[in-house]
């Protein structure tokens, strides 16, 4: 029976704390389960849990009557959670063992409120890899489209979906388009390559022939030759290496190297003429590429939960978009991200963050149109308008650049996530971290950390400054609603509640709440597994898959005694309800 196998979360021992080893989300504690009926379990107090000899032991006992096994519980690493099958009839609620486990440890008013978002490369895309990023608090998996081909993306989204299915998680998928700015091709395979200081290199929009000759790399652009002019200042992924034209010869372009440097597969370029971003025939190019159109047909066919849009430029393209997802998925629940990373993206920024469903601050490109000084104030205004217009908002690149390599973060480093997370931004994302560096789960571990400790600082500090909240929906009911989620959060910051339960069909009134940074926890319940995934994109919400009625009495006592039975909520708790289906707000102590 499933639920019986749900015993063997540490956290469901009752014993006093410190009689146990303290479990942390990536310590599981290795049990056979011997028969599958009833259990009961008990901790013995008499191991020394400093000792790393004696391992605490633990009685299980048959229905909590007959004298029992004794089982070792020994606290090393075991990479993976126990695996538990999850019910979802009617009388089930859906949630992983990770917040549970982090519910119950924790008390809900200290979980992490801000999103973690996971690049998937090399590093990360096996079925053990990606679980250790869910045990970690990965909320979302992000596939770029720039690398790797259509059948591996398929397998990372097979895992990730495989990985929800038997382990409860709702990790959502993203995928990043390519977009058809000016990139250098894949360098024949090799990892990247060196320029050294005055090398003159050959850029052209020829595709060399394999082994790729010396300094020479290929350029996806077919009007890069025509664009540039002797002179320009090229820039390899933002300035990480220089050149500088020298001359033209039919497609191919010589440059001479002013800052050397290592190149990356597929790196960006952008060209730079008396100090400004040249944008010649480039700024024509569609923003949506061929290609991208099949990788989109790819990310619909396969339901991924949200589709990052490269390079945007007008809120015109989000529209197109949109209106060809939902001609072309049945339910056409995929939400469509507005990546900001171009000159052109943040002049009409209110327009394009207002079409889409949320917005990346895709600080790497970005960083290579505007002078880098510029990008932390375009940052604040980002994640600012988002949060006004109800738009998740994702900070993105070199959070932890250093852990590509380093088993810790610069302290400038920590710093930056700090300032995304005060800012409170919805979600904090890692890109080459995860995706090919040394220690994907330790850069993870890093954002969980210190989103914890800044949250918890500006909570208590009470530092936040205040922020008007205008109306964004266009209906009088739309306007109820927002009404009653600002009073609400209000509430629940006055009256020091533990939690904000919301009943969400769409996910709408979750998001709404979500959009008040409210000091406790939101638990958002629904009954669709996709809208629970869309939901874990977004700040402070706790998204529970659960099936409910139009009785919200009857939801309410339903939710109780789930959450109950499960130790994840206890009597005296004081909760503050609020749903889609009955335009109220009420306010009581867990029975
Ligand atoms: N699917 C993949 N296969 C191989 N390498 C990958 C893959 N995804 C990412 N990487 C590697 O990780 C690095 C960082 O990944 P990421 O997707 O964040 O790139 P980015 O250049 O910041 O994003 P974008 O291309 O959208 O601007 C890439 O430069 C690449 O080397
Ligand atoms: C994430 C991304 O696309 C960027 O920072 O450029
Ligand atoms: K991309
Ligand atoms: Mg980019």
């Amino acid at each position: 029976m499933a639920h019986s196998l749900h015993l063997f979360t540490p956290s469901h021992l009752t014993a006093p704390k410190h009689s146990l080893p303290k479990p942390s989300y990536n310590r599981w504690f290795p049990v056979t389960l011997l028969s599958p009926k009833l259990i009961s379990i008990k901790a013995s107090t008499s191991a020394d849990p400093n000792s790393s000899t004696t391992p605490p032991q633990v009685l299980i006992s048959d229905n909590g009557t007959g004298p029992g096994e004794i089982l070792s519980f020994t606290p090393q690493e075991y990479d993976t959670p126990p695996s538990q099958s999850i019910l979802s009839d009617s009388s089930s609620i859906d949630v992983d063992a990770v917040t549970e486990v982090e519910l119950k440890e924790n008390g809900f008013r200290s979980t992490r409120r801000t999103k973690m978002v996971c690049t998937i490369g090399p590093a990360t895309c096996g079925f053990e890899e990606l679980e250790a990023l869910a045990v970690g608090g990965m909320n979302v998996a992000r596939i770029n489209m720039c690398h790797g081909t259509r059948e591996w993306h398929k397998r990372v989204i097979e895992r990730v979906r495989r990985l929800n299915e038997e382990k409860g998680f709702a990790v959502a998928i993203m995928m990043d388009t390519e977009g058809s700015e000016i990139h250098m091709g894949d360098l024949g395979g090799a990892s990247s390559a060196k320029a050294e200081d005055g090398e003159i290199w050959t850029f052209s929009v020829r595709a060399f022939d394999l082994p790729r000759p010396e300094r020479t790399i290929n350029v996806n652009y077919d009007g890069f030759a025509e664009d540039v002019k002797v002179g320009d200042e090229l820039l390899v992924d933002g300035g990480m290496v220089r050149f500088e034209v020298i001359e033209k010869i039919g497609p191919d372009v010589k440059c001479r190297c002013t800052d050397p440097g290592l190149m990356l597969p597929r790196a960006n370029l952008t060209f730079w003429r008396d100090g400004s971003l040249v944008r010649e025939r480039n700024a024509m190019l569609p923003t949506i590429s061929s290609k991208d159109w099949l990788d989109i047909d790819f990310g619909i066919a396969e339901g991924v939960d949200f589709i990052a849009i490269s390079f945007v430029k007008s809120a015109e393209v989000i529209n197109h978009l949109k209106s060809y997802i939902a001609a072309r998925s049945r339910d056409s629940d995929i939400a469509v991200i507005a990546k900001i990373e171009s000159i052109d993206s943040l002049k009409n920024l209110e327009e394009i963050i207002l079409a889409s469903d949320g917005a990346m601050v895709a600080r790497g490109d970005l960083g290579a149109q505007i002078p880098l000084e510029q990008v932390p104030s375009a940052q604040q205004k980002i994640v600012q308008i988002c949060r006004q217009l109800n738009k998740p908002v994702i900070v993105a690149s070199q959070l932890l650049e250093s852990m590509i390599e380093y088993p810790t973060p610069t302290r400038a480093e920590v710093a930056d996530v700090s300032e995304a997370v005060r800012q409170r931004a919805d979600a904090l994302m890692l890109s080459g971290e995860s995706a090919m560096g040394q220690y994907p789960d330790k850069a993870l571990a890093v954002l969980r950390s210190v989103s914890v400790r800044i949250e918890k600082w500006w909570r208590e500090e009470k530092r936040y400054e205040a922020m008007e909240l205008p109306a964004v929906g266009s209906s009088f009911s739309d306007n109820i609603s927002e009404e009653i989620c600002s009073s609400a959060a209000k509430m629940a910051n006055n009256l020091g509640v533990d939690a904000i339960f919301v009943y969400t069909k769409t996910g709408h009134m979750a998001s709404l709440l979500s959009r008040c940074r409210p000091d406790c926890p939101i638990f958002a319940f629904t009954s669709t597994k996709s809208v629970r995934r869309r939901l874990n994109l977004q700040w402070g919400l706790i998204p529970f898959r659960v099936n409910f009625s139009d009785d919200m009495e009857s939801n309410l006592n339903k939710t109780f005694s789930l959450l109950k039975a499960r130790g994840m909520v206890k009597s005296g708790d004081l909760v503050i309800a609020v749903s889609d289906l009955l335009q109220s707000i009420q306010v009581m102590n867990v029975p």
